[in-house]
């Protein structure tokens, strides 16, 4: 029998996905890896044929600037790291929309900064935006605006940015997608006796120590950022699961009830309060 939080997300009317440069990405080549993005649009594309409204927060512009630039080695200087994301950031959404176009979807592309969710102006305004594109049938397509604001590369956290754009819009879902199946009990590259942990009822200390840094490759952040984000989802009333982006069918699956990643359950505190919580983990 299937656990009752499961079969919940059927129910799930708002829900965002976040997906990781690690899952968009060939490690080899360090080229887009075509087929996992236009399984993700078409994913999307169901879920929002479904009657669902749907919000992807997507990593890659970095990745796929440094390739389309010619860099042999990831990007070391900030500025460097900067022109790549606007090199790449039009390329990636340039593939968005012709994906999404093919399955008679309208892309959106939202670029959010720190001001963004620290200005009470800036956040009512991108929060009227995201309210008019999901009224008007739009799937936003949200990423950080790395080339003019250093914060987020600083940072290197799209993990949080999902949250944070999970409790703007009051989603009632958020997916991170990432190359590894869920939280395990310490990071399964390092340690091989690490253990998967299916539920998270609430995150008390000793599990977010259990979240460690990415060891290596194309992502940032680690599980670090994704247990942050996980505490931001859950305190403002989203539902938030990290499955293993390798197959992108993933989501469907997910959406029907099926058992794939770690669920973190819904833990609404009606205290929270979204500045003094970045504040806290970034000042
Ligand atoms: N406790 C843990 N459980 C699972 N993965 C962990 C853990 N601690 C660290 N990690 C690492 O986090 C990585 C995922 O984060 P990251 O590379 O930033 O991916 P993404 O690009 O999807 O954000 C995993 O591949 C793993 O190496
Ligand atoms: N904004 C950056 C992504 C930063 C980031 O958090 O990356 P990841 O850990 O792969 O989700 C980019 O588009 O390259």
């Amino acid at each position: 029998m299937r656990e009752h939080y499961r079969e919940e997300i059927k129910d799930k009317k708002r829900i965002v996905v976040k997906v990781g440069t690690s899952s968009l990405i060939h490690p080899e080549t360090g080229g887009l890896d075509l087929i996992k993005v236009e399984r993700l649009v078409r994913e999307l594309s169901d879920l929002h044929n479904q009657g669902r409204d749907v919000i992807l927060v997507t990593s890659g512009a970095i990745g796929v600037g440094r390739k389309a630039a010619g860099l042999k080695e990831k990007p070391d200087r900030v500025s460097l790291k900067q022109a790549c994301a606007a090199i790449g950031q039009a390329r990636l959404m340039m593939i968005y929309q012709k994906f999404f176009a093919e399955y008679n979807q309208v892309a959106a592309q939202i670029l959010m900064t720190r001001n963004t969710m620290l200005n009470q102006k800036n956040r009512r305004h991108a929060q009227d935006t995201f309210e008019e594109l999901l009224e008007l049938g739009a799937i936003p397509v949200v990423n950080a605006n790395d080339s003019i604001s250093t914060f987020e590369i600083l940072h290197g956290d799209n993990d949080t940015l999902s949250a944070i754009v999970a409790s703007l819009v009051e989603a009632d879902l958020l997916i991170l997608l990432s190359d590894i199946d869920g939280l395990y009990t310490d990071n399964p590259s390092l340690n091989p006796e690490a253990e998967f942990i299916p539920y998270v009822k609430e995150l008390d200390g000793n599990l977010k120590s259990m979240g460690k840094d990415a060891v290596s490759g194309l992502g940032t952040g680690g599980m670090t950022t994704k247990l942050i984000a996980a505490e931001l989802a859950t305190s403002v009333g989203a539902d938030m699961l990290i499955a293993n982006g390798a197959d992108m069918s993933v989501l469907h699956r997910i959406m029907d009830g099926q058992p794939y990643g770690t669920f973190f359950q819904a833990n609404k505190d009606e205290q929270f309060d979204l500045k003094t919580f970045l504040e806290a983990h970034f000042s």
